[in-house]
């Protein structure tokens, strides 16, 4: 890693409501995926995590989610709330996902299912970890829907995924991963498949999500002016490693690692924090 060291402080004192990730490692079939990585993710920021295209930040992701191959094995540590998910029981990691470490992907009709209505998918999900009524259900899906400001959201409930746009089904499938009040949100490239003109208002949203709920957010994207638009930190990946990492400014800013030097000349225009629009509101 450079030289730069991380941004909040490690081990011990480390949030609980947080990702302290050490060492991951991750093979698939005898092939070295991840090879040590080291990252923090802390309650309240949008943790950054940025590089080229396979670099090992899905399963990064994957990983902190206990979702990964069937022959692959994993090594290192992930310490959430106390616990090492590293070697958890598969029924403890499912219990998890979802409910406290939640993940939504570039395309949000992946995560739901096409002949079930927004009500259906929302309430089921709730129903299912958190065991309330349907009409209590209901009434926390209306919630839901007006935190992630899907308009009507009443009348959303009623639709099916095809009748909303790529922007409002982003909000949806957000929705549908806060529904059980996750500490742990992991967003990978959330707005890659996003017209520009609404990617900025889905990044402001989860910045707010952030801000408002404390949430870890650890923000997947080979896209760095995105990250310079949302994230607190920034953690580079190379070759299933954390390159760099540390305060967004000072990445971007002043790299200090040659690969992030390259990812940052290949920016339309260099572009760095002050020259992105930013998603703070
Ligand atoms: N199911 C799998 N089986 C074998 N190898 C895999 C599998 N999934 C991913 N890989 C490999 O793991 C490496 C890391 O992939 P990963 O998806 O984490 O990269 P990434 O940085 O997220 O890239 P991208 O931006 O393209 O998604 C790649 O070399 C990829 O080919």
């Amino acid at each position: 890693m450079s030289q730069r060291s991380a941004p909040e402080p490690a081990g011990g004192t480390f949030s609980p409501d947080g990702v302290l990730v050490s060492g991951l490692t991750l093979s698939i079939g005898g092939t070295m995926i991840l090879d040590g990585v080291d990252l923090e993710v802390p309650p309240g920021q949008v943790t950054g995590l940025a590089g080229e295209s396979g670099s090992g930040k899905t399963m990064t992701g994957m990983a902190i989610c206990g979702l990964q191959p069937h022959n692959s094995a994993v090594g290192g540590s992930i310490r959430f709330a106390g616990r090492e998910l590293v070697g958890m029981a598969e029924r403890e990691i499912n219990r998890l996902r979802g409910a406290e470490i939640a993940m939504i992907f570039q395309d949000p009709s992946a995560g739901l299912h096409p002949m079930i209505s927004i009500q259906g998918q929302l309430t089921d999900h709730l129903r299912y970890h958190r065991g309330v009524s349907r009409s209590q259900a209901r009434e926390r899906a209306i919630e839901l829907l007006e935190q992630v400001r899907v308009p009507d959201p009443a009348g959303a409930l009623k639709r099916y995924p095809h009748q909303f746009s790529g922007g409002q089904l982003q909000r949806i499938s957000i929705a549908a991963a806060l529904a059980c009040g996750p500490k742990v949100l992991i967003a990978d490239e959330p707005t890659t498949a996003l017209d520009v003109t609404v990617q900025a208002g889905v990044l402001r949203l989860l910045r707010d999500l952030c801000d408002d709920l404390g949430l870890a957010i650890i923000l997947v994207t080979h896209d760095l002016g995105v990250m310079s638009a949302v994230a607190d930190t920034v953690a580079v990946m190379r070759n299933g490693k954390v390159v760099e990492n540390g305060r967004r400014y000072d990445v971007i800013r002043n790299p200090q690692h040659p690969y992030t030097k390259a990812l940052i000349e290949a920016l339309p225009d260099h572009q760095g924090p002050s020259d992105h629009k930013e998603a703070r509101s």
